[in-house]
């Protein structure tokens, strides 16, 4: 296959309601969607995860355009590709903005997949034909309003619900919801919002049997967390420190992280997420898939990736409706009783919804061969 031409949109979507973290409130998403189109005329589609601010990682879609149309584009133009991994290899020049790197690499996939007739979930080597699904929730303005937001999901019928916690909305939180919800798998995630210092403060939290917490340190650390490990029976989850199949394996053996989320994006695309993945497998870790609040396009790579067979434990990738009033996908993702049925239509299984597309679409440039 070779790229011939790629297409840039700045997409802008209202949320339906705000998400807010440790870090600070999402409530319109910018983003890039990229179209590619290969020499036989398939349409690939990647999703940029990068948010319009430098909150969780380094890069924006502002950022991720500029490595696109200066650096990622010209590199893949006109290059004979035999399969998706090559794209990894083709920009390991380029050192990091993973989240750039894989909206291009996801599009290539989408593309092989349909070309070789088989869905993206076959083509990546997943299995699985549904997935459970849990959802997150951001932190609210009161703990009664939140336990009624987790009631309402509980209700739903997702299979793990994890709120986002920061110093002073952390242990009386969750106690409130462990008493509300006693059999409800429950996990916290506080987006490097704590320090060494607070060991004490989080064993607190081990009283609640929750299935894990997620990023309690700095977003760059693996060394503080494997001494948080020692002193917590829950297990620590890493998502921000983990970029690369090294970081992984650089936390799994110190004991850094006993589960791995993997985000396509933050580990660069598809390839290094699958092989993130079977090192796992390998060591016995179990990995579930995160989100990025992502449109129509990442959620369905999400669903696709969550197939193999080591996604063992319900991910971030809830239904288009809890963020969108109108998603760019047709049809939209649908979570049922916690699950998605996996589509199996050759490529990513659904179809972008152009009308939407434009509407959303703030401006849009091509890049050609000549
Ligand atoms: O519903 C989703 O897409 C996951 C939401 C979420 O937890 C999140 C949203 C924005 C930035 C970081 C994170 C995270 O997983 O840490
Ligand atoms: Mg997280």
């Amino acid at each position: 296959m070779k790229i011939v031409e790629v297409t840039l949109r700045h997409l802008q979507m209202e949320m339906k309601s705000p998400f807010s973290t440790s870090f600070g409130t999402f409530q319109t998403k910018d983003f890039i969607l990229l179209e590619a189109i290969d020499e036989k005329g398939t349409v690939g589609y990647g999703e940029s995860v990068a948010f319009s601010s430098p909150w969780y990682n380094e890069e924006t879609f502002k950022t991720n355009w500029h490595m696109l149309e200066d650096f990622l584009i010209p590199l893949i133009l006109g290059k004979e590709l035999n399969h998706p991994d090559e794209v990894t290899e083709v920009f390991s020049a380029i050192r990091k903005n993973n989240m750039a790197k894989s909206t291009i690499e996801g599009a290539v996939w989408d593309i092989y997949a349909q070309q070789s007739n088989q869905s993206l979930a076959a083509a990546l080597g997943g299995t699985k034909t549904q997935i459970d699904v849990g959802i997150s929730i951001g932190i609210q303005n009161s703990v009664e309003e939140l336990v009624e937001v987790v009631r309402g999901y509980v209700e739903e019928g997702y299979k793990r619900i994890k709120v986002k916690i920061k110093p002073g909305w952390d242990v009386d939180v969750m106690r409130t919801l462990r008493n509300e919800f006693p059999d409800v798998a429950i996990m916290a995630d506080a987006n490097s919002a704590y320090r060494l210092e607070d060991t004490a403060l989080l064993k607190q939290l081990d009283e609640f049997n929750l299935t894990m917490i997620e990023q309690p340190l700095a977003s760059d650390d693996i060394i503080d967390h494997a001494t948080l490990q020692k002193e917590l029976s829950t297990p620590i989850c890493l998502d921000e420190s983990i970029h690369s199949l090294e970081d992984a394996r650089k936390a799994v053996e110190l004991g850094a992280t006993k589960i791995i989320n993997i985000k396509i994006g933050r580990v660069g695309g598809l390839t290094v997420a699958k092989q993130i993945h079977d090192y796992c497998m390998n060591q016995g870790v179990p990995v579930w898939c995160g989100g990025m609040l992502e449109a129509g396009i990442g959620r369905a790579h999400n669903v696709a990736l969550t197939t193999l067979p080591n996604f063992i434990l319900p991910g971030d990738t809830a239904g288009s409706s809890r963020y969108w009033v109108k998603d760019i996908i047709e049809p939209e993702v649908v979570v049922d009783k916690g699950v998605i049925h996996v589509p199996t239509s050759a490529g990513i299984g659904y179809k972008l919804d152009y009308k939407a597309v434009e509407d959303y679409t703030v401006m849009k440039k091509t890049y050609n061969l000549d």
